[in-house]
């Protein structure tokens, strides 16, 4: 009946292209609001659940038994549709209004909004009816990036299943297959879905056949969606209930939950986003944490949906947030447990933070901003548990910190959101990975008590004659790209370092390929040129793959003979030549003309393996003569030059805060 009235309508208004995407887009949602009309189940507007009023809702979550409670994540390569998924799935549900003028709802940082990706992963706890009965749906959206696979292990604590999503045109990418395994290691339900298949070429019978070799997931059950028109949504939450069990969970027994997530609030402090294992917690009770064995009086409970709700209190299977006077990160511990005070628990899961890969220093502009900035990166590693923070100084830049991350993208995002959420405006450091080295100066031996070191701060590196071996951090790679981008793919690959160790053909047109490749290679720009040389085609994702022994030098570069101690780097003995002289051509375009010439030399210890020059601005001295003999001229230059000889002597050149980041983008 649809068609026809479409058709009709076709007629009247004529071929217009957006028109007819518009009545496409009507004709999709219609037919699949009758799909789901039909079938009986809840896939009206918001389901039966939207009849009943907010305060009936939260009454149910008092009573709602523990095998109609879901708990699940969606997690997928990046941009492939999960947060446009949750947004369907909210309005489905009643969670929020249709059309609301809002896309990606969960991602909710400015941020995300900025960079249009999921930087953080969000709760949101709905309620779906099905076969005439109310289930509460605990779902948790994740980021895709690989830089933000801490919040996708994080999550995954507190599920029970996942949502496998794919794109059906860009198929299996490397980070699905990451995913796909974090959620098998887990042992949870997987329910695959392929989105996007209101796209012309997309290829879902392809994919799916991908998805069987790869994944050994049956075509057949994969589901179908377009979540950009909402197409299919409604089987997918139908699928969610009959495949991913009910939490495995004690109400009887007493309470005891997981903190998966935390953050700040101005008013009331460190707030927890907690899985309740066991029992039932009530406002008012006092809870102790297991691991710093503190106990705090239970101020404020509430659930997600996706705005914060207040509920009187949390029963085993569900996720909250509790209030409760906590202050920092050190007291709010992500992967803790909290029990009823006095009693004993056992630790409730086995959530590990992933550890930090990349480490640089962040220091205040000015010293008078250290106790704000120590404020606020405080605040910032309550809600993102994969930094970790320690003590650091600089003569050039004081007293700050060096702060650890899981990539270039992860210390990017971090620091925009210390200046976006804090009014914080910290200068940045060349970020590096940790080196082993073991030393052979028995006197230095000595002063540290062990011959082997860590070095991520390359100012820290000892003189190579105290330097007996040096070990690199790898990491093995997985590189997904289609067939014609392959000989650009290994080229990028052997450049940076990398040992192929298999590759197999997904399907006809694409291949998988697995490198063992050096940690400093990849993590400044190797995403980028991978995407930029197979047209945005190729993905990648990788695991740690150990240390192995290496040849290291420290570059240092100086600014009109003074080493400038935050720019120096450590890298490769192959690359030393070609970093150099990139590094000070960067600079050179970075760094803005001042009153005196700037040179700058890139050196490894006394030899300079390259040189570029800042010419000074020059003042016309000689403007306001007229006429008269050429030796005046001369001597108004000579008294310039020697002027300006003097301020070199005493020059303070000003680097921009953004160069010290600036400069290691290729
Ligand atoms: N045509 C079409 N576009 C879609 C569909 N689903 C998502 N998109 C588009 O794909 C892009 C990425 O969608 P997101 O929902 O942000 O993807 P994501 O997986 O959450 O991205 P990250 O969180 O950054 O990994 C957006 O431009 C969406 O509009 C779909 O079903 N059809």
């Amino acid at each position: 009946m649809y068609k026809t009235i479409c058709r009709t309508l076709m007629q009247t208004i004529g071929p217009g292209i957006w028109k007819r995407r518009t009545l496409f887009t009507t004709f999709v949602r219609l037919e699949n609001k009758t799909d789901a009309t039909a079938k009986g189940t809840a896939g009206t507007e918001a389901g039966a659940a939207s009849n009943l009023s907010q305060d009936a809702l939260l009454q149910e979550f008092s009573r709602m038994p523990v095998k109609r409670i879901r708990n699940f994540s969606i997690i997928a390569h990046v941009d492939h549709g999960k947060s446009t998924l949750a947004d369907r799935v909210l309005e489905l549900t009643g969670a929020i209004a249709r059309n609301a003028g809002q896309n990606q709802v969960l991602d909710s940082l400015q941020v995300e909004r900025e960079r249009g990706i999921t930087v953080k992963a969000q709760t949101a706890s709905i309620f779906y009816q099905y076969k005439k009965e109310l289930y509460l749906l605990n779902l948790i959206d994740t980021p895709g990036h690989v830089d933000f696979s801490n919040e996708v292990s994080r999550s995954l604590a507190a599920c029970d299943g996942v949502i496998l999503l794919v794109d059906a045109c860009h198929g299996v990418q490397a980070q699905t297959v990451a995913n796909f395994h974090l959620a098998k290691q887990r042992r949870l339900a997987v329910v695959p879905v392929l989105n996007k298949i209101d796209i012309k070429h997309a290829q879902p019978d392809q994919v799916a056949k991908d998805m069987q070799l790869l994944f050994g997931i049956d075509p057949d059950s994969v589901l179908r969606v377009s979540a950009k028109l909402g197409t299919g949504v409604a089987q997918v939450l139908e699928r969610v209930i009959e495949t991913i069990p009910p939490p495995n969970v004690e109400r009887e027994s007493a309470f005891r939950a997981l903190i998966f997530d935390s953050w700040f609030d101005k008013y009331r402090g460190a707030l927890n986003l907690i899985y309740v294992l066991n029992g039932q917690l009530n406002v008012g009770q006092e809870i102790q944490s297991l691991a710093t064995k503190k106990m705090y009086p239970v101020k404020s409970l509430s659930v997600l949906r996706p705005a914060e709700s207040a509920v009187e209190s949390l029963l085993a299977g569900q996720v909250g947030l509790v209030g409760c006077n906590m202050r920092n990160s050190k007291e709010s511990i992500i992967g803790d447990t909290i029990h009823l005070k006095h009693q004993t628990a056992e630790a409730a899961g086995s959530y590990r933070p992933q550890q930090p890969i990349v480490f640089a220093g962040v220091f205040p502009v000015d010293q008078s901003k250290h106790v704000a900035l120590r404020s606020a990166i405080d605040k910032m590693v309550l809600n993102d548990s994969a930094v970790t923070v320690s003590v650091d100084s600089s003569p050039a830049l004081g007293q700050g910190w060096r702060l650890g991350f899981l990539g270039l993208l992860h210390m990017e995002v971090f620091c925009q959101r210390l200046e976006q959420e804090h009014g914080a405006e910290p200068i940045i450091t060349a970020p590096s990975v940790t080196y082993r080295i073991v030393l052979r100066n028995p006197k230095l031996i000595k002063q540290h008590g062990r011959n082997t070191l860590e070095i991520s701060n390359a100012a820290l590196l000892p003189e190579p004659t105290s330097i007996e071996e040096y070990y690199e951090p790898l990491v093995l790679g997985t590189i997904i790209t289609p067939t014609e981008y392959v000989g650009q793919v290994i080229g990028l690959c052997v450049e940076r370092r990398g040992l192929q160790q298999s590759s197999v053909n997904i399907d006809e047109s694409r291949i998988l390929m697995k490198y063992v490749l050096p940690l400093s290679e990849i993590i400044l720009d190797f995403h980028d040129r991978l995407k930029s040389l197979s047209s945005g085609y190729a993905s990648f994702s990788y695991e740690d793959h150990g240390y192995h022994p290496t040849q290291l030098v420290r570059l240092d570069i100086h600014l009109n003979g003074r080493p400038i101690e935050e720019l120096c780097r450590i890298v490769h003995v192959s690359k030393a030549t070609g970093v150099a002289r990139q590094m000070v051509h960067k600079l050179k375009d970075l760094i803005p003309k001042q009153m005196v010439q700037i040179a700058i030399q890139a050196c490894v210890g006394s030899k300079v393996l390259a040189r570029e020059t800042i010419k000074a601005y020059r003042k016309d001295v000689t403007a306001k003569l007229y006429g008269g003999d050429v030796t005046r001229r001369m001597k108004l230059l000579k008294q310039q030059a020697e002027g300006k000889k003097k301020m070199r002597m005493f020059a303070n050149i000003r680097v921009p805060h953004e160069t010290f980041i600036d400069v290691l983008k290729r």
